[in-house]
């Protein structure tokens, strides 16, 4: 069954036509990858989807109901959650604590935080799992600024679960994580819960290939191919695009 539906959806900047009659649909558990050239549109079609875009048409389902108005705070609670590609982490917060006061968050809980402990210990008790899930334990009690930058990008997707999302937008969670790092944050993927749903935006092949199910390929602003790994990995005009920019084999 599908959880969310994205049908025609176009956005212009001025003359530039950004999304171009994009239509998509995402199972529960599925993974979909949006991959296409820089500029393609990735990050505006995902900027939509999660409703910090408005759409000039098209629309957006999410488990049947139509979100198209829908601001994007409204977005979260309803279990659409998007992380980004440049880190909103407070820096000098450990991440049990930024842990908690997502879940805090999503339990529109933040003013009883202090005055509950048992709730505060029940929820710290969550954020370990959390983390845990993640094999992030080990840095339950760092704060951003000291650590690998790796971890940073697990704690953002960390942040992102604690919202308990059905529908996980990632934004290039492998940009800028050193090589040494990179299979951290496979792991952590291959680890997501086997029923949500994610789209994740990634330029990294390896990881596209290994983690997506289905993959869809973006050039300027419009559908250029979509498949399982295998169709696109032979597609011949996908191929073209990618000439010289990405390794596809
Ligand atoms: N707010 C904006 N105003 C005007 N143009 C914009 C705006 N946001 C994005 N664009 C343009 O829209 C096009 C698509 O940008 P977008 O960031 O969605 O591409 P992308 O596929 O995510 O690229 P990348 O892989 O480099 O992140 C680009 O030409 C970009 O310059």
């Amino acid at each position: 069954m599908s959880v969310l539906r994205v049908k025609n959806l176009s956005k212009a900047f001025g003359g530039l036509q950004v999304t171009n009659d994009v239509s998509l649909t995402l199972n529960a558990g599925e993974r979909l990858a949006l991959i296409g050239p820089n500029g393609a549109g990735k990050t505006t079609l995902v900027n939509q989807i999660a409703g910090f875009l408005h759409a000039d048409s098209g629309s957006i389902h999410l488990h049947n109901e139509d979100i198209t108005a829908w601001p994007g705070y409204k977005r979260v609670r309803h279990g659409l959650v998007r992380t980004f590609q440049i880190s909103k982490l407070a820096p000098t917060l450990p991440a049990i604590e930024q842990v908690a006061l997502a879940i805090h968050q999503r339990e529109d809980s933040i003013s009883s935080m202090w005055r509950d402990r048992r709730s505060y210990t029940a929820v710290l008790d969550e954020a370990a799992q959390i983390l845990e899930g993640l094999h992030l334990s080990r840095i339950a009690t760092a704060a951003p600024s000291a650590m690998a930058y790796g971890d940073q990008r697990l704690l953002e997707i960390a942040l992102a679960l604690a919202l308990r999302p059905k529908v996980l937008l990632l934004d290039e969670p492998m940009a800028g994580v050193p090589r040494s790092e990179a299979q951290l944050i496979l792991d952590a993927l291959s680890r997501l819960p086997a029923d949500l749903a994610v789209v994740i935006i990634e330029h990294d092949m390896d990881l596209v290939f290994r983690f997506a199910h289905r993959i869809l390929v973006l050039a300027n602003g419009a559908v250029l191919a979509e498949g399982t790994p295998d169709d696109i990995r032979r597609n011949e005009v996908v191929r073209a695009v990618y000439l010289g920019k990405a390794e596809l084999a």
